[in-house]
């Protein structure tokens, strides 16, 4: 078993993207986060990408809206950061309250700020394999398998959960880059059979050590992408890391990477790169 660690490959993107910071505007890039509300982990989930700006030489402002505030509300404050020059990208922190629409939400922010890869429009160029930006956390999982050396090429590849921003986007880009993708659900049933077959295992579920030890097939990659209060995976460490071929580490795997993405994709924004085409057939 060997470890597969974001936190090299995170320095490394971010250092690049320090590097390129300003490049084109002789100005900071400038990352806009949003948060409804008052959730803990929320507060220091955006708390890291803030001090994660500081030290890359990129600006960030914050808003915050209380747990009360509506879908209108949060839109119009999406919409005002949209419109303002001086905000390169716009991170609108997921859970939103319940009673928000969530992906009214999202699509307030412009293609070209969503350095999130969270709208409609990134979601279906990342699916067609177009210019644009993607989802940090699937984003970062493939730059982890680049990394490592690691081609998803005609392998199986299990992604446990399908959430807009997580699961659902991950099978697409191991899709793009030619995996036999299979995506597993709480509806799925014999979970565990699917698992075993994977070369590939992608957790995305929240929840703690769901992902058992001995379902990983021997020789498998496997991701974490589960964030569970107390810094634990979705899969129990200490059995899978005795089976698998590389598996990341639950701190320092797939979160500072996702944290680099988010950035990288800022400086790319401010640079003008990244900028969502429309792509018209001429024909
Ligand atoms: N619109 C949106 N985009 C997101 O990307 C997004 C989100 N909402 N909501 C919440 C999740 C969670 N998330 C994390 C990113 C990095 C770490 C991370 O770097 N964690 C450190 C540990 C941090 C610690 O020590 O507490 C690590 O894994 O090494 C964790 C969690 C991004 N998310």
């Amino acid at each position: 078993m060997a470890l597969m660690s974001g936190t090299a490959l995170a320095r490394e993107i971010l250092d690049d993207a320090a590097r390129r910071a300003r490049a084109r505007t002789g100005r900071k890039p400038c990352l806009a986060t949003v948060l409804a509300g008052d959730d803990p982990a929320s507060v220091t989930y955006v708390r890291m990408k803030q001090k994660r700006c500081a030290a890359t030489g990129i600006d960030s402002r914050h808003v915050a809206l209380p747990a009360s505030a509506t879908t209108r509300e949060l839109v119009a404050a999406i919409t005002e950061l949209g419109e303002d020059e001086a905000v390169d990208g716009i991170l609108l922190q997921h859970p939103v309250p319940r009673h928000i629409d969530e992906r009214a939400a999202f699509e307030a922010i412009p293609p070209g700020k969503d350095v999130d890869g969270v709208t409609m429009h990134s979601f279906a160029a990342m699916a067609f394999g177009l210019p644009g930006f993607v989802s940090c956390t699937p984003g970062g999982i493939v730059r982890l398998l680049d990394a490592h050396g690691v081609d998803p090429a005609g392998q199986r590849a299990v992604v446990i959960g399908r959430s807009p921003i997580l699961g659902k986007p991950a099978a697409m880009l191991l899709l793009a880059r030619d995996a036999t993708v299979t995506v597993c659900h709480s509806r799925t049933a014999n979970l565990a059979e699917h698992v075993r077959q994977a070369d590939i295992v992608v957790a995305a579920v929240g929840k703690p050590e769901f992902v058992r030890g001995d379902w990983i097939k021997p020789g498998a990659v496997v991701v974490d992408a589960g964030y569970n209060p107390g810094n634990v995976g979705d899969v129990e460490f200490d059995q899978a890391r005795q089976r698998a071929s590389l598996i990341t580490p639950v701190p320092g795997g797939v979160g500072p990477v996702t944290i680099a993405l988010l950035l990288e994709q800022t400086v790319a924004a401010a640079n003008g790169e990244g900028q969502p085409e429309i792509v018209q057939s001429g024909r």
